[in-house]
């Protein structure tokens, strides 16, 4: 649709004038993108108002303005739009504007601390091995069958979801799997979206930059269950206290999975090592690749969406016994006798969960030596408890850097220090070069001995100052072990 009043079904107005027939070539939210024809959207954001460039827009050729406050002076020559909440106008005009591609595709979204990425792959690679076409908006990509774009986000903007989705209608596919983050639910990159149904995994310590209080961030996931149609299901995790807070007032059918509390999806861990999860569903005992406790709840959420979108449970869990999960999780480098896990854990809760998974499989004799940073300009609280959690699980742990961003390397080293205790020093080194921590690791091994790599995972980049430099944990670490193997 590309008529304006086509554009603006279903957004609620508060003013309008000017000409409702003019054609839009296309709708954008950043003044730079503006060409001839373009409808602007201003959105107040974290650190500029959008609503400030608005006139630079109308220099640049925007046809349609939509705001939440109009200018004094209103050139005629444009078409003003005034709505209440210009971010949420924007996802439900992308809607319109793509043909509301949600409406030809089940789309699943999922919410959750951790285990969006592992949940959104394991439903893509489950779908596409049992026959169906199908989307995934992820962090690490998105996909349209094996066609791979790339991701500069966990959820990409409204205008890009909604480009994305048509894409995927007009190739065929019957399924998207996305995930959505608290940032995407807040900013309503997401409104206008037509979900079949969302999946709550956990909540635990992140974003508290954004949010401000838990409490906030808690919203912010509800939100997602909150807008679901009553002809969705809301599946959420029954162990997570928060799980009956997602459905609280959820007109969607309301289905749970659990490991250890009563629910409608069930398991129990019959056995957890470094090849995989045996779990027992419904009294038959499945073996799956993926590691860790962690993941059984992630495959439980995946085995139920599928049985929700009517797929037979027995030949579900058979496809997803083959299935490895996705890049960057728990990946295992075995080179010279010594075992390395880049993982991406980059929270409390999941650093905890991949330390105790590694701890519970290890057999005695061998070190655990931890390689782990924070990343800049997010969350500062996590710093001391991701330091602390890491010396206290292992035998030794160098405190390195994340992505910095605009912070000194340092500051969030030395927030991160905070958290190790006097006598957990003689085993924690700091060494703010990532590199030179990941090869002081290496060189600290032993035969036998474990080196987790935390933070990354499949990120190929190290973000320091507006520039993203190639760095690879995987690369960086297998030439490491492999020099050390050679001498
Ligand atoms: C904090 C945050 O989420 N910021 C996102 C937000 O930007 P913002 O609100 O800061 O925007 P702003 O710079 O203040 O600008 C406000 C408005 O003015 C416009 N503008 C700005 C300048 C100009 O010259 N002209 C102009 O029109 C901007 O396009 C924008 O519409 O909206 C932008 C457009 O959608 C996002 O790109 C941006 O993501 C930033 C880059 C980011 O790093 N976000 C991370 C934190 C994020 O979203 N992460 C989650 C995953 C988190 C997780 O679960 O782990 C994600 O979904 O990726
Ligand atoms: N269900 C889970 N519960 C707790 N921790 C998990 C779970 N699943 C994965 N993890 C841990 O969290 C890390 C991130 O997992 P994943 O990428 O699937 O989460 P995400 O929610 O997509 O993260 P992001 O918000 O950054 O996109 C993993 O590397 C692992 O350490
Ligand atoms: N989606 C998360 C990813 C964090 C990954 C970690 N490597 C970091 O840079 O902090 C974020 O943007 O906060
Ligand atoms: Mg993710």
């Amino acid at each position: 649709m590309t008529i304006l009043k086509d554009i603006l079904y279903k957004v609620s107005l508060v003013s309008t004038t000017g000409d409702m027939e003019v054609e839009v070539k296309n709708i954008v939210f950043d003044s730079r993108k503006v060409e001839e024809g373009s409808l602007f959207v201003a959105i107040p954001g974290t650190q500029v108002d959008g609503h400030d460039f608005i006139d630079k827009a109308v220099d640049t050729g925007a046809r349609v303005i939509v705001c939440e406050r109009l200018p004094e002076n209103k050139s005629p020559k444009i078409t003003w739009v005034q709505v209440k909440k210009a971010s949420q106008a924007l996802g439900v005009m992308a809607s319109n504007f793509y043909d509301n591609p949600s409406h030809s595709i089940k789309v699943v979204a999922v919410t959750g601390t951790n285990g969006k990425t592992t949940t959104v792959t394991l439903l893509h690679q489950l779908f596409t091995s049992m026959g169906y076409s199908t989307g995934l908006l992820s962090t690490v990509e998105n996909r349209i069958n094996e066609e791979i774009l790339p991701a500069t986000h966990t959820t990409p903007d409204a205008v890009s979801v909604q480009a994305l989705l048509r894409k995927m209608v007009d190739a065929g596919c019957t399924h998207c799997f996305m995930e959505a983050s608290s940032h995407a639910i807040v900013q309503e990159r997401i409104a206008g979206l037509k979900l079949i149904g969302s999946v709550f995994t956990n909540i635990s310590h992140d974003h508290l930059d954004y949010h401000e209080t838990f409490e906030e961030y808690i919203k912010a996931k509800k939100k997602l269950f909150d807008d679901l149609p009553k002809d969705a299901f809301a599946l959420v995790n029954g162990d997570d206290k928060r799980g009956a807070v997602m459905l609280q007032n959820c007109k969607a059918t309301p289905q749970t999975f659990a490991l250890k509390s009563p629910a409608d999806f069930k398991a129990k861990v019959l056995s957890n090592t470094l090849e995989g999860l045996e779990l027992d569903i419904n009294g038959k005992p499945v073996w799956f690749r993926l590691i860790g406790d962690f993941n059984a709840y992630n495959l439980l959420g995946v085995l139920g969406v599928a049985v929700l979108l009517g797929e037979d449970e027995d030949e579900v869990m058979q496809v997803l016994s083959g299935i490895r999960g996705a890049k960057g999780r728990f990946d295992r480098i075995s080179i010279g006798g010594v075992t390395a896990i880049v993982d991406y854990a980059h929270t409390p809760d999941a650093l905890e969960n991949v330390l105790k998974t590694i701890n519970g499989v290890r057999t005695g004799g061998e070190q655990l030596i931890t390689v782990v940073g924070c990343g800049g300009n997010r969350d500062k609280s996590k710093r001391p408890i991701m330091a602390k959690l890491a010396v206290q699980e292992s035998d030794k742990a160098i405190l390195t850097s994340d992505n910095p961003r605009f912070e000194e390397p340092e500051a969030i080293l030395q927030d991160m220090q905070a958290g190790v205790g006097p006598s957990d020093l003689r085993k924690t080194l700091t060494i703010v070069d990532r590199k030179e921590a990941i090869k002081t690791a290496c060189m600290l091994s032993q035969v036998g001995d474990i080196i987790l790599i935390a933070g990354k995972g499949h990120e190929d980049y190290q973000e320091i100052k507006g520039v993203k430099y190639h760095f690879d944990d995987a690369e960086v670490v297998s030439e490491f072990l492999n020099q050390l193997t050679k001498k």
